[in-house]
């Protein structure tokens, strides 16, 4: 039998739902479909995994699925439904049409301070949110953030994401992330504390928003290591007083003495024009049930508003969550609150 067809039957739960188009994302063990969910006429990526070529790194898809289902933030890219057959895991995820902020830095040698403010906001927004829920990301860098079809920005690839059974304040020891934004306290291979790293690595992507290149780069991975662990690098003459200073608290080598998170929030440089503290707070918190939404699956699905609640609550990351989610999203996008019914 054609292999088409055997792949077609295996991932039949896919197309009953979704039209699939060209591949719009590829690399590692991953590559990256756009999507659209029939019953919404929503566009969704949908990220198709092939067991066999995981490996042992099943088991940072399996995290990075379980750390999505526990984080839904305006910048944090969503997941909607998981379908796994036996030799494939489809991930049904939020569309970020404006590709990556790797890209987007290249495309403009580098952001002018404005720019960067409300994108750096938009960072802070998600990894406060990400933190006050156990989480640490643990592999921020310009690849892992989208931009959506507003220009927000989206975090992706909770795959190295760390949730220490301590809490936060726990130590880690697993050493992981992309050379250039590690932190040095992961490099020398001590303990660190998730959340202290990302700061670190947040002060990487900072510089190079504002910069075009990046503080610490070699091609060989001793002398990277050796500048990291140094922690000297030359800011770039166009950088303004303000920037230099903050750049210097987040990238501090002793992470006792790094500007936190929290602190991020209200700080001189991010309130700089903005006048108010970053908002955190996530404007889809997990668990509320939008009132609309009900009422037209159940008018869809012929079924009491009741049920179709109780069914939505149980989160099980199914076609009932993928169209709920969607729905909400058209919501809050200001359209209407209506499915396409099937023939
Ligand atoms: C949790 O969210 C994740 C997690 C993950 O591991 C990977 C992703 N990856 C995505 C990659 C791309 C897109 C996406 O929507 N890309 C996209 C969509 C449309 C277009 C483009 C890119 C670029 N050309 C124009 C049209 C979404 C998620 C997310």
């Amino acid at each position: 039998m054609p292999v088409e067809r055997t792949t077609e039957f295996r991932a039949e739960e896919l197309y009953k739902y979704y039209k699939v188009y060209e591949t719009i994302g590829s690399g590692g063990f991953a590559k990256v479909k756009l999507g659209r969910h029939i019953l919404t006429g929503e566009k969704v990526a949908i990220k198709i995994i092939n067991k066999e070529d995981l490996g042992d790194d099943l088991s940072r898809v399996k995290l990075e699925i379980e750390a999505m289902k526990n984080l839904s933030h305006q910048h944090i890219c969503r997941l909607y439904q998981v379908i796994e057959t036996s030799t494939q895991i489809f991930m049904v995820l939020e569309h970020c049409p404006g590709g990556d902020l790797f890209d987007y830095i290249i495309a403009k040698a580098r952001l002018s301070e404005e720019e960067t403010r409300v994108f750096f906001r938009q960072i802070v927004s998600a990894m406060a949110y990400v933190h006050s829920q156990g989480y640490a990301h643990r592999d921020l860098k310009p690849e892992n953030i989208l931009i959506d079809e507003d220009h927000n920005l989206k975090l992706i690839d909770f795959g190295l994401c760390a949730k220490p059974k301590g809490g936060l304040g726990y130590e880690l020891m697993t050493c992981c992330g992309t050379p250039a934004y590690v932190a040095p306290e992961l490099i020398q291979d001590r303990a660190y504390i998730g959340s202290e790293a990302d700061v670190w690595s947040m002060g990487v992507l900072l510089f190079a928003l504002l910069c075009g290149h990046l503080p610490f780069d070699d091609d060989n991975c001793v002398v990277l290591y050796r500048k990291i662990t140094r922690g000297k690098y030359d800011n770039p003459h166009w950088l303004s007083p303000g920037s230099v200073l903050l750049l210097n608290q987040m990238m501090q080598v002793d992470p006792k003495r790094r500007v936190t998170v929290r602190q991020l929030l209200d700080h001189p440089w991010v309130m700089k024009d903005h006048n108010s503290p970053v908002e955190w707070y996530s404007r889809q918190p997990l668990g509320h049930i939008d009132e609309d939404c009900i009422t037209e699956m159940a008018v869809n699905m012929k079924r009491s508003r009741e049920s179709t609640t109780a069914l939505v609550r149980e989160w099980r990351y199914d076609h009932t969550t993928a169209t709920y989610l969607l729905l909400l999203s058209k919501k809050q996008r200001g359209k209407p609150v209506r499915l396409c019914p099937q023939p």
